[in-house]
């Protein structure tokens, strides 16, 4: 049997592929509470301007900055107290020559008053305090509309909803927020050899490891996936089973099968569902087979039986879509700049990435491998909290090596403190 021979499309090339065809559009309207990492469908306005009213920012005396004209060390200036507030009172004291309101953070600034001393800066007396320096005109005062206006947009369509978005949505008063609809994902492991965690090993079985991992980096994702039971490679179960999982879910994610064995059926699925293939090869490794297919503004992401490719395939490609998906304007990886702790002395003939531990230390960032390597490895990339990227070529690349990394986990923690 003769195999069809596969054009190796360059990883950016691919990215592009997948990330082009879809879209979404799709609006649903959230409680604030329930909104956190969606993407929100609509412009935030401010209602008001921060700081609503001029505000003391510190905790001390507002004054007019006139009356302090002269205060120095030799020429301390008495200021009588006529009046007190804390955050969330108002005074109606108009300050006369030398008065002051004893004031709080966050109190709105009397009428008169344009500047607060703090209590630090003063010498308590019967009924008053000295000073012993000038203020100036809005010295230590928080002032209206300084950090946004009313009507302004604050935040735009297309952003992630953070802890800060929910803060600003309440900051304004707005308890519903209108959110894009996040696509729906089938997890499908397809492979003979495969058997549940829970099932006893037998002879030339392993575990599925690719369906839970593909099931947390979707929920990682806060996508809730549907995990299809384990289909055997058997060409009419995987087309019956990606049929159904496309009716109904957006993306459909299957594990093993798309390369060129003899059971491996991925590529005569897409074919009889007439699905149309955006790739099947990437110049990449692992994860050199990881096929995209797409059919009425869903994908089918084929990515590899073996635990590092799929992974690395989800990383590189399902990712970016699914949050294409969700209409969000930032969709890429951080990638970042990072030094080699290893050799790779070897010359490879596609783009490599390597799962590896990337340490922020007070010398830079540095990248070490995270263990065995391989398509197969599956403990590297538990350990691993980024990707390092070696670009194809005549070299290797050694120790020291400036080398780019794509930083796959952003919960990621140190060992150390390094403030
Ligand atoms: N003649 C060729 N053979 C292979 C090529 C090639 O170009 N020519 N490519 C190799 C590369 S590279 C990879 S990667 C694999 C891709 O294989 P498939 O995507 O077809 O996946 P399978 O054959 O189903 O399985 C490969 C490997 O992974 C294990 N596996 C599968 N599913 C799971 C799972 N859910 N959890 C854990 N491990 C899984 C499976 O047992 C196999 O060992 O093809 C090469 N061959
Ligand atoms: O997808 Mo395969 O790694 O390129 O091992
Ligand atoms: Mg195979």
């Amino acid at each position: 049997m003769t195999i069809k021979k596969r054009n190796p499309v360059a990883v950016q090339d691919a990215i592009k592929k997948v990330i082009d065809v879809v879209e979404n559009e799709s609006i649903m309207t959230l409680n604030i509470e329930d909104s956190l990492n969606y993407i929100l469908a609509e412009n935030v306005i401010a209602t008001y301007d921060i700081p609503r009213f001029n505000k003391s920012p510190y905790d001390g005396f507002a004054i007019r900055s006139e009356d302090s004209n002269g205060a120095n060390g030799d020429n301390r200036i008495f200021f009588k107290v006529v009046d007190h507030i804390g955050a969330g009172t108002t005074s109606d004291v108009k300050l006369g020559k030398c008065e002051a309101v004893r004031i709080m953070t966050g109190a709105q600034i009397p009428e008169g008053a344009d500047a607060v001393v703090m209590f630090e800066q003063t010498t308590e007396e019967q009924q008053g305090f000295k000073i012993r320096k000038q203020f100036v005109h809005g010295e230590n005062i928080a002032f209206k509309g300084e950090e946004c206006k009313e009507n302004e947009i604050v935040l735009n369509k297309g952003q992630m909803i953070n802890s800060g978005v929910i803060a600003v949505l309440a900051t304004f008063g707005y308890t519903k927020v209108s959110v894009y609809q996040r696509p729906t994902v089938a997890v499908i492991a397809t492979g003979s050899e495969l058997l549940a965690p829970d099932e006893p090993l037998q002879p030339g079985k392993i575990r599925n490891s690719n369906g839970p991992m593909i099931q947390a980096l979707c929920q990682e994702l806060n996508i809730k996936s549907t995990t299809y039971n384990i289909q055997e490679d058997n060409l009419q179960g995987c087309i019956n089973i990606v049929e159904e999982a496309l009716s109904n879910h957006d993306i459909v994610i299957t594990t093993g099968g798309v390369s060129v064995g003899d059971y491996d059926y991925l590529p005569k699925v897409y074919d009889e569902i007439n699905a149309e293939v955006l790739f099947n090869k990437v110049q990449m490794r692992p994860g050199s087979v990881t096929t995209v297919a797409y059919k009425e503004n869903k994908l089918l992401f084929g990515l590899s039986g073996n635990p590092s490719a799929c992974y690395s395939g989800f990383h590189l490609f399902t990712k970016p879509a699914i949050l294409k998906m969700m209409n969000a304007n930032e969709i890429y990886p951080p990638i970042v700049e990072a030094i080699l702790e290893d050799d790779f002395k070897k010359a490879n003939p596609f783009t490599r990435f390597i799962r590896a531990k990337i340490t922020f230390s007070e010398q830079g960032m540095y990248a070490t491998p995270a263990g065995f390597n391989k398509s197969n490895a599956v403990v590297a990339i538990a350990k691993s909290n980024g990707m390092i990227i070696l670009p194809s070529g005549t070299r290797g690349y050694s120790k020291g090596d400036t080398v780019k990394v794509i930083l796959t986990d952003h919960q990621s923690y140190e060992r150390v403190l390094n403030l």
